[in-house]
């Protein structure tokens, strides 16, 4: 299942300016995939802005050899970094992409947080789409694909690098970003298996005020307080997680084929 194995990873050595070699730093992300962490972990995911001053040869000669070809060119980008990261609802994407956003400094851009955006302020486009997620099916294109376009070219997202949630999931999507001439640099799926991605969305509440996430098993919420204003996204019921599921599956490994060749897969 792991396209990535531990071995491809963890020759990598340190980015650190002293001059001998150090062994990398522990994982500092809690995903249970050590691949994950480790590749996420290491100092040469750092986007360049963050990284300390050297020479791109020098980058090269310190990143694993056994790596995939086109993960290593990747790392060594002298570029904000582009990520994109996929998996089924409830799959771990909001908690990963907030490792990942802390640690790198990249823009979250959400497609599902974008389309709530529109829902919440009433929006022909928002009416539309609710219509769509109420189903668990994809918002159309017209509707999405110029949304998350419009948000990857602003400014903050060119700058700082950008991680990508929840989009592109159809072939049509993952083609429209190619046309335009975006393209990540790693591809992140996150692979969970069914009964616990059920168990996890019909558990999981928003805290609206200040946006953490809970779970009313797992990760309940601190006190009573929290407890009463907790709320549940609209499509987080059983029903519609397995609409969400089959739509997921339907699509996911078209999107997976036009990425193969930079995608890190963690179960
Ligand atoms: N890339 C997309 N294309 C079309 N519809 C989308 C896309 N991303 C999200 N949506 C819509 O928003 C809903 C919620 O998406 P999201 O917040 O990513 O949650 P989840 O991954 O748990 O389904 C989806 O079920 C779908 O209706």
């Amino acid at each position: 299942m792991l396209i990535l194995g531990t071995a491809s990873l963890s020759p990598c050595v340190s980015f650190s300016p002293s001059p001998s070699p150090s062994p990398p730093p522990p994982p500092k992300f809690p995903h249970p995939n050590p691949n994950l962490n480790l590749l996420l972990s290491h100092p040469s995911f750092t986007p360049i802005s963050l990284r300390p001053k050297q020479s791109s040869s020098c980058s090269k000669r310190l990143l694993s050899q056994n790596a995939p070809n086109s993960i290593v060119a990747a790392l060594a980008k002298a570029e904000p970094l582009k990520v994109i990261i996929s998996g089924a609802p409830a799959s771990g994407k909001g908690t990963q992409c907030e490792l990942i956003t802390q640690k790198y400094g990249l823009v979250h851009i959400s497609a599902g947080d974008l389309l709530r955006a529109e829902v919440a302020a009433a929006s022909e486009n928002g009416k539309l789409a609710k219509e769509y997620m109420e189903k668990g099916q994809l918002v159309p294109n017209e509707i999405v694909v110029m949304m998350v376009k419009e948000r990857l070219l602003q400014l903050d997202s060119q700058q700082r690098g950008w991680l990508l949630d929840g989009y592109p999931r159809s072939s049509s999507q993952a083609a429209g970003l190619e046309d335009y001439g975006i393209r990540p640099d790693v591809f992140i799926l996150l692979d969970v298996s069914e009964d616990i991605l059920v168990e996890r969305v019909v558990g999981r509440r928003l805290d609206p005020l200040t946006g953490k996430i809970y779970h009313l098993v797992y990760s309940p919420p601190e006190n009573d307080e929290i407890a009463s204003r907790l709320t549940q996204r609209f499509d987080d019921t059983e029903e519609k997680v397995k609409l969400r599921l089959c739509t997921h599956h339907e699509n996911v490994d078209d999107v997976l084929s036009v990425y193969k060749d930079i995608t890190v897969k963690a179960c």
